[in-house]
């Protein structure tokens, strides 16, 4: 079960995620209460192991300032969130990152269908810790998705079993208020996710 923990601020709660044995931590650079800057990223990026993945979150900009971000925040992948097009793929695949798309149950649910390396199938307002459905995706999503949206450590077994993904994604379930991270709840959630997938 690959595991994602997003909206990292703190060097200690970025030690946490990597200590607790996360796969990929996300950064932020969009519109959010999560929102850093891509030189606090780069800064907290050094911090990671190079088998950890960082990935940069943004929604809606376009991909030159995606680009010159991501750049700047010396990250290894790169998030798009909501209706990005096609083309907005296309136009960074040359920059060698890891793309990944993350959208809502009604996009297409085919991990590459946008020339993305992985796919996140979220609630319909990112970052938001609202629980959705997550059994009506349940065999819908190919290839390599990670679950999102409203997951915690008390859910995230039951949402394993309900949608089947090959990774989860969490970003409030693991704060004690918008923003703030909680370095036990991040070892939590990455144990009831692996708990749950052995
Ligand atoms: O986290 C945000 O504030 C955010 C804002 C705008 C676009 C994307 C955002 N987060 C992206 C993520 O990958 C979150 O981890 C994902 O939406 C799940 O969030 P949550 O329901 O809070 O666990």
């Amino acid at each position: 079960m690959y595991v994602k923990i997003c909206g990292l601020r703190e060097p200690e709660h970025v030690a946490a995620a990597v200590d607790a044995g996360a796969d990929a931590v996300g950064f932020v650079l969009t519109r959010s209460p999560r929102r850093i800057t891509p030189e606090r990223a780069r800064e907290l990026a050094a911090a990671v192991p190079p088998q950890v993945l960082t990935v940069a979150v943004f929604a809606g900009e376009a991909p030159e300032r995606v680009r010159e971000a991501a750049l700047a925040a010396g990250v290894r992948a790169v998030q798009l969130h909501g209706d990005h097009p096609h083309g907005d793929f296309l136009a960074l695949r040359d920059l060698g990152l890891t793309l990944v798309r993350a959208g809502a149950a009604g996009a297409d649910l085919r991990c590459g269908a946008y020339d993305e390396d992985l796919l996140i199938v979220d609630a319909p307002r990112p970052g938001s810790g609202e629980p959705w459905d997550w059994a009506a995706v349940r065999g819908r999503p190919q290839g390599r998705w990670m679950l999102a949206g409203g997951l915690a450590p008390s859910n995230v077994a039951e949402a394993i079993t309900a949608a089947r993904p090959w990774g989860v994604d969490v970003s409030s379930g693991v704060e004690t208020a918008p923003g703030v991270k909680d370095a036990g709840l991040i070892k939590d959630f990455v144990a009831a996710a692996r708990g749950a997938a052995g």
